[in-house]
């Protein structure tokens, strides 16, 4: 272990204390304890940061698969210093996400009441800031007398503040509020915060080979001051897995400058020690696609997206995937928890008419319904009988922003309402149509959850038939705009909007709706197939149609949305 010393002044008044010095810092873990087998399929030295292809496997009967140990070096530092240090060695550090390059382990910290005893400058200062600073927040620090309860000190800081006019209750009690307990239950036993674990990773300080209870420390302080301990609060600092192993000759320079510039000012004199950790990181560190990587056999294509609807993640399995379909929901359920509750492969292509997706519950609670929010609105879904598709949310917020307050909507296609009701919140009034009795259901429900109820008028029937009567009522409101948002078939329901005006007379005032249709398109030119079949659908030789492409739906094949203005020739065609 190599060290760099203590400047003697600060030893002497630390370390004079030597009976209990052997309490302040308990015994480092033994980790020789499991024995450890090397697991690495991949060169090692090929991989660069944290991997399961790396580090050991504890050879435990029952341990799991996914349980690493890395060998790390570590800088132990006063913990007054660690940050000022963490700033200034970042680049040498460890740095591996969602571990902390400070580490605290048992014992960093020193009793309060050895402290007394010691004579611990190094907190002097400290805490004489901290008392100020706890004065002005708090209004006493620590040993400041009696302890005032929390109640009657928001009372005091409430009139106090009142008295100058200041009362803000939000700050007041934020100010006021109970500091966080520093104690966490676990088990029957009480333990402390900051013992370097949690159920991600866990640091522990290795013991060297042969050390015994005099020799400990021999290496902290140099040679001349072997059987002594630290007395104030320290903390780890990870360094980069690099230096593994390591002492302080072989560390690069940039770092032995840090600690040499510590060393020569007075007011920061830094002694440090070099110490050999174990890291270990558990199952709940590895992501989703890290665990699959080891689970699935070599060469596998490792499943890494799904779609979420609400609390259901839908996955996409391709067939070499099926005999590992359960296990893979498994993961995906375990990494992504609490948000997603259940997994679910699609297992057919959607072909029905209500263009509900066919789902197999793969892991996790087996309902299908569940609740989406979509900019501020709630939708109630069942994945097994309804359409729902998160990824045209963006689409939906283009197509509103098409519309006014004065616009009333008919959605011909309208599902389980994530148009019709987003369009009700804006415009003055909406027609929503649906042929799914499910989707109708769900519609009504959706309405009232969102308290829109009175702006939507909801049917059920076939797009066709609804066209003709709503377009035919004498009661219904001019509709302004239509959404037809069934790409595969809507085309074919253009024809029913050929004469819908023809028994109006031309003199009377009427408006002509501009329709806003989805389709498909495989081809080259996409956007002029689409124009194509909207003009034979609606027997029309030339009208302006603005296009937009929605999204690639496979590779080649585009969805698109194209709106126009219904022609008068169309709506008042004989
Ligand atoms: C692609 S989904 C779109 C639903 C909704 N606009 C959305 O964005 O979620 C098409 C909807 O049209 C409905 N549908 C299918 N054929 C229909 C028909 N002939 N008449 C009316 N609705 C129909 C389906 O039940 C389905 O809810």
């Amino acid at each position: 272990m190599a060290v760099y010393p203590l400047p003697s002044s600060i030893i002497l008044n630390k370390f004079s204390f030597h009976p209990f010095t052997s309490r302040f810092f308990p015994k480092p873990l033994f980790y020789r304890r499991f024995s450890t087998t090397s697991f690495s399929t991949v060169p090692q030295h090929l991989i660069y940061g944290p991997s399961l292809h790396k580090g050991h496997k504890i050879a435990h009967q029952n341990s799991d698969n996914f349980t690493r140990i890395f060998d790390i070096t570590a800088l132990r530092v006063p913990s007054k210093l660690c940050f000022s240090l963490e700033s200034k060695l970042r680049g040498h550090l460890l740095n591996w996400p969602r571990i902390r390059n400070i580490v605290r382990v048992p014992g960093d910290d020193v009793e309060d009441e050895l402290k007394d005893f010691i004579g611990d400058d190094s907190r002097d200062d400290d805490d004489e800031t901290l008392k100020l600073l706890e004065r002005r927040i708090y209004g006493r620090g620590e040993g400041d007398g009696e302890k005032m309860c929390e109640v009657l000190y928001r009372d005091k800081l409430a009139r106090t503040f009142n008295s100058t006019g200041y009362v803000k209750f939000e700050n007041l009690a934020k100010i006021s509020r109970p500091k966080k307990k520093k104690w966490k239950r676990e088990g029957n036993g009480r333990e402390r915060r900051g013992n370097g674990r949690s159920d991600v990773s866990m640091v522990e300080v290795v013991e060297e080979e042969g050390s015994g209870d005099d020799e400990d420390f021999s290496g902290l302080l140099g040679d001349d001051f072997s059987g002594r301990k630290w007395s104030g609060s320290t903390r780890l600092l990870l360094l980069d897995e690099r230096y593994a192993n390591k002492g302080i000759e072989e560390m690069p320079e940039a770092i032995k400058a840090v600690l040499k510039e510590h060393n020569e000012e007075e007011s920061t004199r830094l002694c440090f020690e070099i110490v050999r950790c174990k890291l270990t990181l558990f199952y709940n560190y590895w992501q989703m696609n890290e665990v699959l990587d080891v689970l699935l056999p070599q060469g596998m294509i490792v499943p890494s997206a799904f779609e979420t609807v609400g609390h259901i993640a839908h996955l996409n399995l391709r067939e070499e995937h099926f005999p590992y379909k359960k296990l893979i929901a498994k993961v995906v359920l375990d990494k992504n928890k609490p948000k997603i509750q259940t997994v679910a492969n699609k297992i057919d292509v959607i072909h029905n008419d209500y263009r509900t997706m066919q789902l197999e519950v793969l892991a996790g609670n087996h309902s299908l319904v569940t609740t989406v929010v979509e900019n501020g609105l709630y939708f109630d879904v069942d994945l097994a009988a309804v359409y729902w598709n998160s990824r045209l949310a963006t689409e939906r917020q283009r197509l509103l922003s098409c519309f006014t307050y004065n616009d009333v909507v008919c959605d011909v296609f309208a599902g389980v309402g994530p148009i019709a009701i987003s369009a009700a919140k804006k415009v003055n009034y909406v027609y929503a149509n649906d042929l799914n009795p499910n989707a109708v259901e769900y519609l009504e429900r959706n309405c009232v959850r969102n308290k829109l109820e009175r702006k939507i008028e909801i049917f059920n029937m076939d797009g066709r038939r609804f066209i003709d009567s709503i377009f035919a009522s004498e009661k219904a409101r001019p509709i302004t705009q239509v959404v037809m948002n069934l790409p595969n078939d809507a085309v074919g329901f253009l024809d029913s909007f050929r004469g819908i005006f023809r028994n109006k007379h031309t003199d009377k005032q009427f408006t002509l709706p501009r329709i806003h249709i989805y389709g498909f398109s495989k081809v080259q030119d996409p956007e002029f197939d689409f124009h194509e079949k909207i003009r034979i659908a609606l027997s029309e030789v030339a009208f302006e149609v603005q296009m937009h492409r929605v999204r690639l739906v496979a590779p080649g094949k585009w969805m698109l949305c194209a709106s126009f203005d219904l022609p008068e020739t169309v709506a008042f065609a004989k």
